[in-house]
């Protein structure tokens, strides 16, 4: 009896903590919202702003932000709104004024560190030191750009090594899968400036860095779906983030020693000293930063910082091509003259002013994401067209709002690959200023203002390399000619049974898919009809599924 009494009360108890337990994250997701919701309340919403309800409008941003930061500049433009994304309110910014108001503010009142640290759960992935002393910045932005003259040459062997195998040039026309191609290539390429030979080609060392970013980037969205006194406990749950630092670490400890024993015997500043990132990063390390620990959590984050950002630009690029490869006869011409007259050096890639416009014309339409510069203000702040915003606020700035601007850009939805050689003729303004690095209120793809984007340089090199490289190597075309793949959104369906593995299989996807671009010519097989994105939130993935058609270019 005292059997039978105990089991449904203990069940019983359960239930209740169950209902307790739900009941509790209810109110206190409701009072976060209503907490966020009331203060922001002076600010247009687009889609609904009622608490809970408003998850809604976040999977509405979540399935097509771009439809919604569209549907907000139409119907407030030049204003400020809000969206709602999954864990808050985003308030987006729209007017050219105020986007240089944003450029111009302070960390102390507009924190990026802060905005990275709560999308990243930096505290549980990357690691806090990193916002807290950014000395790798620095180094990225002066010694790894006056560098780039001398390195040059080597990004051009690992990148002609790395079409060679992955994409072996042939009279017969072969496939190969964009994404996932390319983000081995650059994960290849851009090590052999980060660590050198031999583990910028070492097939783990390359898996595990492009993993380590997709494991980044999923365990933050993972955690911050969590309250916050849950996320230290659940991490080591849901997250290969510290395996994979220790396989980082059984990769780099033996370097970091062999570098350290060599200054030791022969002085900080040898003769034979690897110029690449490793080597300044050791130059400029203090106390414990020294460390093995901390010099290799600076290794994964350069690659976290690079490889993605850039395969992704890059394919979007490579499609384009592929699509209208009318483009191959004109950029082919470009390079083969300047190459004939320096070689494939960096005076080459600065003279290559219409790979450098197809580049940021296919960045243009299809930036990293549709919300950049994105900070939390760490004060309240009055904006000079009276919007006053509280503490804590994120705002991001609406890349379409610059970047389709028809003020600005004529047919501004139409891809045309030497847009920028043309404003460049028509202008009288400074030289470079239609240059893929140049960044202003017309042209965010690498941010604005004090964290604009410190390796643009060293990326907009490696992608001139690598784009010329294929151009001048391959043909090019899409697989099935006129034909756009679906957009991968709608396969995961909608509703209660979407599908709940979308975040690990986009992320399975855009690992397995990244190897792909640059030495060949390449055509879509479905030519004209160039594959449809993916926009994942506010991010734009090239479509993962999307293979391009290459073959040797017929007269090499
Ligand atoms: C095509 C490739 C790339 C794109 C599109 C890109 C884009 C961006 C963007 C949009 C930002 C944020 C800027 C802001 O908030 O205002 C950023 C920051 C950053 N990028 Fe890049 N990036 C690329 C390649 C790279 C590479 C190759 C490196 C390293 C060698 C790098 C290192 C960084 C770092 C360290 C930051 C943070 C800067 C700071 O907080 O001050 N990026 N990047």
């Amino acid at each position: 009896m005292a059997d039978m009494l105990w089991i449904p009360i203990r069940l019983g108890d359960k239930y209740h903590i169950v209902i307790a337990v739900l009941i509790a994250i209810y109110w206190v997701v409701l009072s976060y919202w209503r907490g966020q919701t009331r203060k922001l309340r002076h600010i247009p919403t687009i889609g609904p702003d009622t608490p809970l309800i408003s998850y809604y409008g976040a999977y509405k941003f979540l399935v097509d932000a771009r439809g919604v930061i569209s549907s907000g500049m139409e119907r407030f433009p030049n204003a400020m709104f809000k969206v709602a994304d999954m864990f808050q309110w985003m308030v987006v910014i729209t007017d050219p004024k105020t986007v240089d108001e944003v450029r111009k503010l302070p960390d102390n009142v507009a924190s990026s560190s802060e905005a990275h640290d709560e999308i990243l759960q930096t505290e549980f992935t990357l690691g806090e030191h990193l916002s807290r002393n950014p000395y790798h910045v620095p180094i990225i932005r002066v010694q790894l750009t006056k560098a780039l003259p001398q390195l040059l040459p080597d990004v051009r062997e690992e990148v002609v090594d790395a079409f060679q195998e992955l994409m072996p040039a042939t009279n017969k026309w072969a496939k190969a899968m964009a994404l996932d191609t390319m983000m081995k290539i650059f994960a290849r390429a851009s090590n052999r400036i980060f660590v050198g030979r031999p583990l910028c080609r070492n097939p783990e060392f390359i898996e595990l860095n492009v993993q380590y970013s997709v494991d980044v980037i999923r365990t933050g969205i993972i955690l911050r779906l969590l309250p916050r006194f849950l996320r230290a406990w659940m991490k080591p749950l849901i997250s290969s983030v510290d395996n994979r630092f220790e396989q980082g670490l059984k990769h780099l400890a033996p370097l970091f020693a062999e570098r350290r024993k060599a200054r030791e015997q022969k002085g900080a500043n040898y003769s034979s000293k690897p110029v690449d990132f490793l080597s300044w990063l050791m130059d400029e390390a203090k106390d414990e930063e020294q460390t093995d620990w901390y010099l290799n959590s600076r290794i994964l984050m350069i690659n976290f910082a690079s490889i993605h950002t850039s395969s992704m630009t890059f394919t979007h690029a490579f499609l384009y091509l592929a699509t209208y490869p009318e483009y191959l006869k004109p950029l082919r011409d470009e390079i083969e003259e300047v190459v004939r007259r320096y070689g494939w050096s960096k005076d080459a890639l600065d003279q290559m002013y219409h790979v450098d416009s197809f580049l940021k014309e296919s960045q243009r339409l299809t930036p990293l994401t549709n919300l950049l510069i994105q900070r939390v203000l760490v004060k309240d702040h009055l904006f000079s067209d009276g919007t006053l915003l509280p503490k804590g606020t994120t705002i991001s700035v609406a890349a379409p709002s610059a970047h389709l601007n028809g003020e600005k850009y004529e047919d501004p939805l139409r891809f045309d690959g030497f847009r920028y050689v043309k404003m460049r003729e028509r202008s009288d303004a400074a030289e470079r200023k239609f240059d893929m690095v140049s960044s202003n209120i017309d042209s965010l793809g690498f941010g604005l203002g004090r964290h604009i984007c410190p390796g643009r340089f060293f990326a907009a090199s490696e992608l001139k390399m690598m784009l010329a490289h294929i151009v001048v190597t391959y043909d090019v075309k899409l697989e099935h000619e006129g034909v756009r793949p679906p957009d991968f959104v709608r396969t995961f369906g909608l509703g209660r049974h979407a599908c709940h593995g979308r975040f690990f299989a986009t992320s399975e996807l855009k690992t397995t898919l990244a190897h792909a671009v640059v030495t060949y010519e390449v055509k879509l097989e479905d030519m004209d009809v160039r594959p449809a994105d993916r926009w994942i939130a506010a991010s734009c993935l090239p479509n993962p599924t999307a293979q391009v058609l290459f073959r040797k270019h017929a007269d090499i």
